[in-house]
C-alpha cells in the first residue's frame, strides 16, 4: 500500500477541513431555514405538540356541520380591501378569446396579473420562501459539482489502488450525504410551502370577491354564464395552478442554474469546441421538441372543465338526494353520472395517447441522443486533448490512466447532471403549457368576478331588445322609509343571450308605506318572486326607479327554506353568528319565546339544546323548516319583510297566529301568496295578470274583508245554535240521572 506524501496529507487535511466547514455552513443554513419556517408553530412540550396534532386530526375527522362556526380558525390573511380590488380591476380585463390557450404573450400577461395577488410585495412570507428556495437550489447545484468531483477522485483512488485515500474519500462521501439529502428534502418542503402560500392568497382573494356585498356567487350563476361550476375553479383549479407554478419554479430554476454551473465546469475540461457543440445540441433539441409538442395547455383547460362537470353532477345528486329517491330517479342519475365520467375519461385517454408519441420522441432525444453526444464530448480530452484547451493538470502520484479516469468520471457525472438538467428543462415546457391552461381558468374566474363586482355583465354584442344587461338604467335609492316602484319594468335577466330579457311586469308603480301590508298574487311564473329579487338587488332594475330602506331593514324569507351549517341556535339567528347575538345582548330565553310563537318550542328539548349541531335540513319537516324561517324574521325584527310563499306547508291556524304576531310587532309585510286566507292580514293587493305584463292593485278591506267577516259571523251563529242544542241535551241527561238516583 502506498504511503501519503506530506503535501498530499496536508492537502487532504485541508480539503477535509474545508468540506467540514461547508457541511457545517450548509447545516447551519438549513437549521436557520427550518427555524424561520416553523417559527410560527408553538412547540413547548411533546404533550402540547401531541395535543395540537390531535386537535388538527379532530378538525379533519369531525364533519364540518358539527364544527363550531362561532370559533373559526384564525384568519390567515387580512381581507382584501376595496381599494386593492379597484386598483386590480385594470389587470383583469375580460378574456376575449378563451380558446387561445397556450404559452404566448397573453399567458404571460395573465400570469403577471395573478402575481399581483400571490406576491403583492417582496415583504411577504412567499418572497422569503422563494429566496430560501433559491438558496437551497444553488446549494444543491454546488453540492452536485462537489459530488461529481469526489466521485472522480474515488474512482481514481480505486484505479490507483490507493487504499487510504479511497477510505478518506468515502468518509467525505458520507459527510456530504447529510447536507445533500437535507437540501433535497428542504427543496421539496419549500416548494410545497410556496404552493400552499400562493393558494391561501388566491383563495382568500377569490372568496372576498365571490362573497362580496353584491352577491357575486348569485350573479355568476344567474346574470352571467361565462363561468360554469365556480366551485371547481375555486377548489381544484386554484390548487392545481399553485402546485404547477411552485413546481415549475424549481423545475425550471434548478436546471437553468445547473446548466450554467455545469457548463462552466465542463468548459474547463472539454474546451470551447465542446461547449459550442453542447449549445448547438440544446438549440436543436428545443426547436424539435417545440415543433412536436401538442397544445397541453388547452388540453389541461378542457380536462379541468370536464372534472368540474363530473363533480357538479355528484354535488347535485347529494343536494337533491331525497327528491331523486322519491322519484325513483337513480337509474337516470346513474346514466347522467356515467356519461359525465365517460366524457372526462375519454378526454384523459386521448391526452395519454397523444403523450405516447410525444414521450417517445422526448425520451429518444434526451436520453439517447444526448447521452451519445455527451460521451462524445467526454472523449474530447482523451482523443483530442489540444481541442479540449485547458486540461486539469495531473497531481503528484496521478498516473496518466488514473488522471484520465478521474477526468472521465467527473465529466461523465457532470454530463449526466447536465443532461438531466436539460431534460428537466424540456419536460418543464410541457408543464409550462399545462400551467398556461390553469392560468387561463384562474384568470378567467378572476376577471369575471372583477367585472361582476363592478356591475359589468356579460353582454351579447348587437343584442336585440330593450333589456340587455349592458343597458341597466334604473335608479335605486336606499334611504326611503317604505318600498316604492316608479315606472319600473320587472324583467328576467338574459345573460349572453342575443335577445334581451323577458318583460314580466310592465311599468310597475306601487308604494308600500310602513304598516300598509301588501299581498302580491297571480298565476305561476308571472313574476311575483321576480319583484322580490329586484327589491333585494339580485336582479337589475332596467329603468324607472326603486326607493327602499337600508338593507338591514328588509328581511326576505324565500320560497325554499334554507338551513345553515351549525348549531340549533344558528338556525334561529341566521345570518347572525353567536357573537353578533351576544353583542346585541340577545339571550337564549328570547329565542325560546320566539320558538313558542312559531310553535316550535319543543325543538330545543327534543334536539338536546341550543348547542346541538346536526344536518338540520334532514332533521326538520317541511312545515318546521318554514316555521324556522318565520322565527328568523321575529329574531331580526326588521321594518319590512318579504315573505315568498314561505308558509305554504304550515297549518292555517299557526300561519294566522304568526301573521298576527308579525303585524303586532310592527313588521310591514309584503307577502307573495295564492292563499285567500292571508288576504285579511294585508291592506293592499297587487295582482299580476301575466298578459303582456299587466297588473292591478286593490285595497283589501272592502269586498273581500266584508265577505270574510260575513262568513265568520255565519260560522259563529251556527256554532251558537249548536250550543243551545247541547245545553238542552245536557239538561235532559242530568234529569235522567237524578231520576235513577
Ligand atoms: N335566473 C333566471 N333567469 C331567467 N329567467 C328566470 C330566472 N329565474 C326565473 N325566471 C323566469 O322568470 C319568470 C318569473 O319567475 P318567478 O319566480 O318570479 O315566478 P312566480 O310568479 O314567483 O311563480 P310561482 O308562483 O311559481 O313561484 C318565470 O317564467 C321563470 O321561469
Amino acid at each position: 500500500m502506498q504511503t501519503f506524501s506530506k503535501p498530499l496529507q496536508e492537502s487532504v487535511a485541508s480539503l477535509l477541513a474545508q468540506r467540514k466547514a461547508q457541511v457545517v455552513g450548509a447545516a447551519a443554513l438549513s437549521f436557520a431555514a427550518t427555524l424561520l419556517i416553523t417559527s410560527r408553530k408553538p412547540k413547548t412540550s411533546k404533550d402540547h405538540h401531541l395535543h395540537s396534532k390531535n386537535q388538527a386530526l379532530e378538525r379533519v375527522l369531525i364533519p364540518f356541520s358539527q364544527q363550531s362556526l362561532q370559533k373559526p380558525p384564525k384568519a390567515l390573511l387580512a381581507q382584501t380591501t376595496l381599494e386593492t380590488i379597484r386598483q386590480h380591476k385594470q389587470f383583469f380585463k375580460p378574456v376575449e378569446n378563451v380558446q387561445k390557450v397556450g404559452v404566448n404573450n397573453e399567458f404571460l400577461r395573465q400570469l403577471k396579473a395573478i402575481f399581483k395577488i400571490i406576491l403583492p410585495t417582496f415583504r411577504t412570507k412567499e418572497a422569503l420562501l422563494i429566496i430560501l428556495h433559491s438558496i437551497f437550489l444553488v446549494l444543491r447545484t454546488w453540492l452536485s459539482v462537489v459530488v461529481a468531483r469526489l466521485d472522480g477522485r474515488i474512482v481514481k483512488n480505486l484505479v490507483a489502488a490507493n487504499g487510504r485515500a479511497f477510505a478518506l474519500s468515502l468518509v467525505e462521501w458520507f459527510a456530504i450525504a447529510i447536507p445533500a439529502t437535507y437540501t433535497n428534502s428542504m427543496i421539496r418542503y419549500l416548494q410545497s410551502k410556496l404552493s400552499i402560500g400562493f393558494r391561501t392568497r388566491l383563495t382568500r382573494y377569490v372568496h372576498d370577491l365571490y362573497l362580496d356585498d353584491k352577491n357575486a356567487f348569485y350573479r355568476i350563476i344567474n346574470l352571467d354564464n361565462r363561468i360554469q361550476g365556480a366551485d371547481q375553479f375555486i377548489t381544484t383549479d386554484i390548487a392545481k395552478f399553485c402546485d404547477t407554478l411552485a413546481s415549475l419554479y424549481s423545475n425550471l430554476a434548478k436546471p437553468m442554474l445547473d446548466t450554467v454551473i455545469f457548463n462552466y465546469q465542463l468548459t474547463k475540461s472539454i474546451g470551447a469546441a465542446g461547449m459550442v457543440g453542447l449549445f448547438v445540441n440544446y438549440i436543436i433539441t428545443a426547436r424539435l421538441l417545440r415543433a412536436v409538442t401538442p397544445s397541453f395547455g388547452k388540453l389541461a383547460a378542457i380536462e379541468a372543465k370536464l372534472e368540474g362537470d363530473f363533480r357538479g353532477a355528484h354535488t347535485r345528486l347529494i343536494t337533491n338526494a331525497e327528491e331523486i329517491a322519491f322519484y325513483n330517479g337513480a337509474e337516470l342519475e346513474h346514466s347522467i353520472l356515467n356519461r359525465t365520467y365517460l366524457r372526462l375519461i375519454s378526454h384523459i385517454n386521448s391526452i395519454y395517447k397523444i403523450r405516447i408519441t410525444y414521450n417517445m420522441f422526448e425520451d429518444f432525444l434526451i436520453k439517447y441522443v444526448w447521452s451519445a453526444f455527451g460521451l462524445g464530448m467526454c472523449a474530447i480530452p482523451v482523443f483530442l486533448p489540444e481541442w479540449a484547451g485547458a486540461v486539469v493538470p495531473l497531481k503528484d502520484g496521478d498516473s496518466p490512466e488514473s488522471g484520465r479516469t478521474k477526468g472521465f468520471i467527473t465529466n461523465k457525472r457532470l454530463m449526466i447532471s447536465l443532461s438531466d438538467a436539460g431534460g428537466r428543462m424540456m419536460y418543464s415546457y410541457k408543464e409550462l403549457a399545462e400551467l398556461a391552461g390553469y392560468t387561463s381558468r384562474v384568470y378567467n374566474l378572476l376577471s369575471v368576478l372583477h367585472s361582476l363586482h363592478s356591475d359589468e355583465f356579460q353582454s351579447a354584442k348587437d343584442a336585440e331588445g330593450e333589456y340587455t344587461l349592458d343597458k341597466i338604467k334604473g335608479k335605486i335609492n336606499e334611504d326611503y322609509n317604505g318600498i316604492k316602484f316608479e315606472h319600473a319594468p320587472i324583467v328576467t335577466p338574459a345573460p349572453g343571450s342575443d335577445r334581451g330579457g323577458e318583460l314580466l311586469v310592465k311599468d310597475l308603480n306601487i308604494t308600500v308605506k310602513p304598516g300598509e301590508h301588501l299581498l302580491i298574487t297571480g298565476p305561476n311564473g308571472v313574476g311575483k318572486t321576480a319583484i322580490a329579487r329586484v327589491i333585494a338587488g339580485l336582479w337589475p332594475l332596467f329603468s324607472g326607479s326603486l326607493s327602499k330602506p337600508d338593507i338591514e331593514d328588509i328581511f326576505y324569507i324565500p320560497q325554499r327554506p334554507y338551513l345553515s351549517l351549525g348549531t340549533l341556535r344558528d338556525q334561529v339567528i341566521y345570518p347572525h353568528s353567536h357573537e353578533d347575538m351576544l353583542r346585541e345582548g340577545r339571550t337564549d330565553k328570547e329565542l325560546f319565546e320566539i320558538l313558542e310563537v312559531v310553535h316550535l318550542a319543543y325543538i330545543p328539548d327534543r334536539e338536546g339544546g341550543w348547542e346541538t349541531k346536526k344536518e338540520w335540513k334532514d332533521v326538520f319537516s317541511g312545515g318546521e323548516k318554514q316555521r324556522m324561517g318565520m322565527a328568523r324574521m321575529f329574531y331580526h325584527q326588521p321594518k319590512f319583510a318579504v315573505l315568498d310563499e314561505c308558509t305554504s306547508a304550515v297549518s292555517t291556524d299557526v300561519e294566522g297566529l304568526m301573521y298576527s304576531h308579525a303585524k303586532d310587532t310592527g313588521i310591514t309585510l309584503i307577502t307573495i301568496s295564492h292563499r285567500p286566507a292571508l288576504f285579511k292580514y294585508h291592506r293592499h293587493l297587487l295582482r299580476l295578470n301575466g298578459e303582456k305584463g299587466t297588473w292591478e292593485t286593490e285595497t283589501i278591506g272592502t269586498k273581500e274583508q266584508q265577505m270574510s267577516l260575513d262568513k265568520e259571523i255565519q260560522a259563529l251563529q251556527s256554532q251558537l245554535k249548536e250550543v243551545e242544542t247541547m245545553r238542552t241535551r245536557l239538561q235532559a241527561i242530568d234529569t235522567e240521572l237524578s231520576l235513577k238516583v
